[in-house]
Parts: structure tokens; C-alpha cells; sequence
């Protein structure tokens, strides 16, 4: 049989390849890595890859916004599960020494930003696509550079860790999706997720709306706002909960802001990390 093809937020070394690492241990796949996420959900949807893994949020610095953007935009893309992951960011260089320059995702720079501050005052930030492409960037440039990454990047591109556990925070974790084309199928232990845009015809819908969920008892673990990108007061809320979409509560739950929504798509009910 064909080895299973896993897309992943690339190149080699990154968090999200850890994350496609922990939701596939065990299971006889190869990671293709893509340097951009809008790239990765055009090879999902193409059938290019089987399924592919990206970041969607983290308790530090919030969500990934053009997952988020994708979720609900491509139309072939679900989602069929979950990771979710401690970060801890060490800083990378060619040798200890001085700096002049540190490259990372704008994430990991943000979530060290303590760190930058007092170790590293002045030091020019550069924002990469990814934490492994800041860690290959610096391994063939100036010994000056540093990265923000992992330890398997600064493996594989030849740096050492000069700092280690350098972000702002110990209980930093993150989380990531597993995208693919078909629904996956019902475990006892679902969450979904859904992504809508209210009526704005009458006070208090947004109200109604949780209280579809609060009234039976269905537990929400994600709310969150984001621009519909139209004017300004429009926007789409993307509520996860647990449960699968078709367990019956959560069924009832969904028609019912169906019917107070513009706009409404399930990105997906999937099995929960835990
Ligand atoms: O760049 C990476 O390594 C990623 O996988 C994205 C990311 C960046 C920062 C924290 C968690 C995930």
C-alpha cells in the first residue's frame, strides 16, 4: 500500500512537524513540507497529500488568523483532528556570541519577547515562515544571526542552543489541526468546531446563540471574534464544543443558530486531545 502523504508547515525541524510526529506515531506516513499554510490547504484540497497539520492557536499569543481565514474560506478542507503541544523556544547560532539579528516566526518571537528585551536589547527582529526556516536561514548566514526554534532544527542545520527555554511564559502550549477532505468519523470523545456570522436584526443574538450550547449542557471550549473582512462590526465567531455534530444535542444546538446565522460552516467534529 502507498505510503500516507502528510502535509506539514515546513521545512523539516518545526513545531507543527512535532505536532504531525505525535498525531501519526506508529503509523507509516511521510511528512511533505510546505513553507506557507495557504499552500498546504491548496495541496489538502487538491488531494496532493492525504491530510496535512498547521497551527491554529496558542495560549500565549492567540490564534493563527490565516488558519482561521482558511477554515472557513476553503470549501473542501475539514477538520479531522487535534494536537496540542507545550512550545518551549530555545535561541539558535553558528557559536555563542554576539547578535545582531534573530529570525523566527512571529509567534515565537512574540512568545520570547521578555527574553529579547533584556537579553538582546536593539537586536533587529525578522520575521520568517516558520521557526526551522529562521533556524536554515542563520545556518548559512552571518555568525551574527540567531533563531528562535527547536532542537531538532538546530540539529539538522548544524547550529548550536546558546539560550534554552527562552519563552515568556512555562505553560506556553499550542495547538494544531489536522486538515484532510473527508469527515472523520464519530469516537465518543468529539469536539467541533464551527465558524458563523449572526443576524444583526435584534438585540442579544449573540446571547442566544451561547445559550443553544448553555441550555443543554454542552460545554464550549473555544470562543473567539474575528473580522468578517467587510466593515467594521462585522464578524465571524468560531465556537468549539464538545461533542460530535451529529450526537443529538449538539445537532439541535447547530440548527438552531443556523437559523440566527448570515453565514454558518462546520469546520469539522473530531476526536479530542487529551
Ligand atoms: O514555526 C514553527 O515551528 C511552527 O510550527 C509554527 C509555530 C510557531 C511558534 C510556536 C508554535 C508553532
Amino acid at each position: 500500500m502507498a505510503v500516507l502523504r502528510i502535509g506539514f508547515l515546513g521545512p523539516s525541524g518545526t513545531f507543527t512537524a512535532q505536532a504531525m510526529a505525535r498525531f501519526y506515531s506508529g503509523q507509516d506516513y511521510e511528512g511533505v513540507p510546505y513553507a506557507e499554510i495557504p499552500e498546504l490547504f491548496g495541496a489538502v484540497a487538491t488531494g496532493e497529500v492525504a491530510a496535512g497539520v498547521v497551527p491554529v492557536e496558542n495560549s500565549l499569543e492567540g490564534s493563527v488568523n490565516v488558519t482561521l481565514d482558511l477554515l472557513v474560506r476553503d470549501p473542501a478542507v475539514v477538520i479531522v483532528g487535534e494536537v496540542i503541544l507545550p512550545v518551549v523556544h530555545h535561541l539558535l547560532a553558528r557559536r555563542p556570541g554576539r547578535f545582531t539579528r534573530v529570525l523566527s516566526h512571529p509567534h515565537a518571537l512574540a512568545q520570547c519577547r521578555a527574553f529579547l528585551e533584556r537579553e538582546l536589547p536593539g537586536v533587529v527582529r525578522e520575521a520568517t515562515t516558520s521557526t526551522a526556516e529562521a533556524a536554515r536561514l542563520v545556518a548559512s548566514a552571518d555568525e551574527s544571526w540567531a533563531a528562535i526554534g527547536t532542537e531538532e532544527a538546530a540539529e539538522r542545520y548544524g547550529l548550536v542552543v546558546v539560550a534554552r527555554a527562552i519563552q515568556d511564559s512555562a505553560e506556553n502550549e499550542t495547538r494544531f489541526v489536522v486538515i484532510g477532505r473527508e469527515p472523520a468519523s464519530r469516537t465518543g470523545k468529539d469536539k467541533t468546531s464551527i465558524a458563523f456570522s449572526l443576524r444583526h436584526d435584534r438585540p442579544g443574538v449573540l446571547y442566544a446563540a451561547l445559550g443553544e450550547f448553555a441550555r443543554r449542557g454542552i460545554n464550549l471550549t473555544k470562543i473567539e471574534s474575528r473580522p468578517a473582512r467587510r466593515s467594521i462590526g462585522h464578524y465571524i465567531f468560531f465556537i468549539d464544543c464538545e461533542g460530535h455534530k451529529e450526537d443529538a444535542p449538539v445537532a439541535a444546538a447547530l440548527a438552531a443558530i443556523i437559523k440566527m446565522s448570515t453565514f454558518f460552516k462546520v469546520l469539522g467534529s473530531y476526536p479530542r486531545w487529551e
